[in-house]
């Protein structure tokens, strides 16, 4: 249960760390930064007649950098792009120097469909960009259009391949679905074998309120590491220090890269949970899977509210994260937990 905003104490102090009302740290911000994208992935939003956001309810590059800065004072650490697909926005490149100039030391990261990185790796390389996480669910070009609604594989391929060359660090997501990519386990598990990457299986999850989700769709991570296993030989990976996110690791035995699971439907892992969530408009939202929404934009628009209101906004909201888990579970085995589709969260 939530607690009305105006009851939660904010401390004054000028940089603090963001702590909920369940202990946990905040040090993670998600921004998306557009709704658009050149896929129509069927998990995220396949659904026809999408109504986009108008470009002026769209955060601008210097209100991004405006939020980023405030976020910064609150000992937010990591902050990752996202969409939509990010690189379908335009400067998207030079809006990445910006925030680097601005923030040396942030720890920024990207996740991205891929299809418009050709020629741009060197780039991302010069402004300082270490990796990439990148979605590709299937290694076969026929069901990758079925997937995606459109035929990127080879671009998307040819991407991964030249991320390697330079060096960069690459995360594959795929999101495991039954009857859809589960006969592909083992060609998952040999690209991570053959090269130096993360291959992580994300459980499918019912987001979006028109979603195509069904309960029988979901390839638990269970099951996947168990198949994984009659393949391969796994060594988890513990990780020392700080948990450093949903992802469960594991090397593979003789191989160069890992094979990891995100597990949210059937191992949930709220409780270690430590990210906010922008929207392209402006709406912070404190859990992936609640709907409830703070409207940044006005405050970052206005002329008499200043930064430190937005700060005390995002504190506040914070504050009352929930544990999103509590909500799958009331919604029940059948619909979407949320009704806002992926893309226009961030994932
Ligand atoms: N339910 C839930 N799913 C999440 C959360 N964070 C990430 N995921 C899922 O995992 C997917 C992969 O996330 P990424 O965008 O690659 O980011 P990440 O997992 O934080 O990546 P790293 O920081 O590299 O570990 C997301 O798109 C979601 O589908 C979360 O907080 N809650
Ligand atoms: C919404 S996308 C945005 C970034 C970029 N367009 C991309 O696809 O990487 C972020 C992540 O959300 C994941 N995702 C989208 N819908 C999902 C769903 N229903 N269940 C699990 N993961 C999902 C995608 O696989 C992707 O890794
Ligand atoms: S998962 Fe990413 S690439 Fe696919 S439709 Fe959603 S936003 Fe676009
Ligand atoms: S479901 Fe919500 S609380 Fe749980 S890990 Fe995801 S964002 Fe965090």
């Amino acid at each position: 249960m939530t607690q009305p905003l105006e009851r939660v104490r904010v401390p004054s102090a000028q940089s603090e760390t963001m702590t909920d009302q369940h202990g946990r740290s905040i040090n993670y911000l998600r921004l998306s930064i557009t709704d658009r994208c050149n896929l129509r992935c069927l998990y995220c939003r396949s659904c026809e007649g999408l109504k986009m956001l108008p470009h002026d309810q769209m955060l601008s590059y210097e209100e991004c950098l405006e939020l980023i800065a405030v976020a910064s004072t609150l000992n937010i650490s990591k902050v990752r792009l996202t969409g939509g697909e990010p690189f379908i926005r335009k400067n998207f490149l030079h809006f990445l120097e910006r925030i680097l100039d601005a923030h040396p030391q942030l720890d920024m990261r990207l996740t991205t469909n891929a299809t418009l990185l050709g020629g741009k790796i060197p780039a991302l390389k010069k402004i300082g960009i270490k990796g990439l996480n990148i979605s590709l669910d299937t290694l076969d070009r026929a069901k990758f259009q079925r997937i995606t609604g459109r035929d990127f594989f080879l671009p998307v391929r040819g991407a991964i391949d030249q991320c390697l060359d330079y060096g960069l660090r690459i995360k594959i997501n795929v999101v495991a679905m039954k009857g859809i990519n589960d006969d592909e386990l083992a060609a998952f598990i040999r690209l991570a074998e053959n090269q130096p990457l993360d291959v992580r299986f994300i459980e499918f999850m019912p987001v979006g309120e028109k979603t195509v989700w069904r309960p029988d769709q979901v390839w638990t991570s269970r099951e996947i590491l168990q198949q994984a296993q009659e393949v391969v030989q796994l060594k988890p990976v513990t990780e020392s220090g700080k948990r450093n996110g949903p992802a469960r690791m594991f090397e593979i035995v003789g191989g160069k890269g890992r094979i990891g699971v995100i597990s949210p439907m059937s191992s949930h892992f709220c409780g270690q949970c430590n990210r906010l969530r922008i929207t392209p408009d402006g709406r912070l939202r404190t859990c992936l899977f609640s709907d409830k929404e703070y409207r940044l934009r006005p405050i970052l628009r206005s002329s008499k509210l200043g930064r430190e209101h937005l700060r005390r906004v995002i504190i506040r909201a914070g504050k009352i994260k929930p544990m999103g888990h509590e909500i799958l579970a009331a919604q029940g085995r059948q619909g979407s937990v949320c009704r806002k589709i992926m893309s226009a969260i961030g994932g």
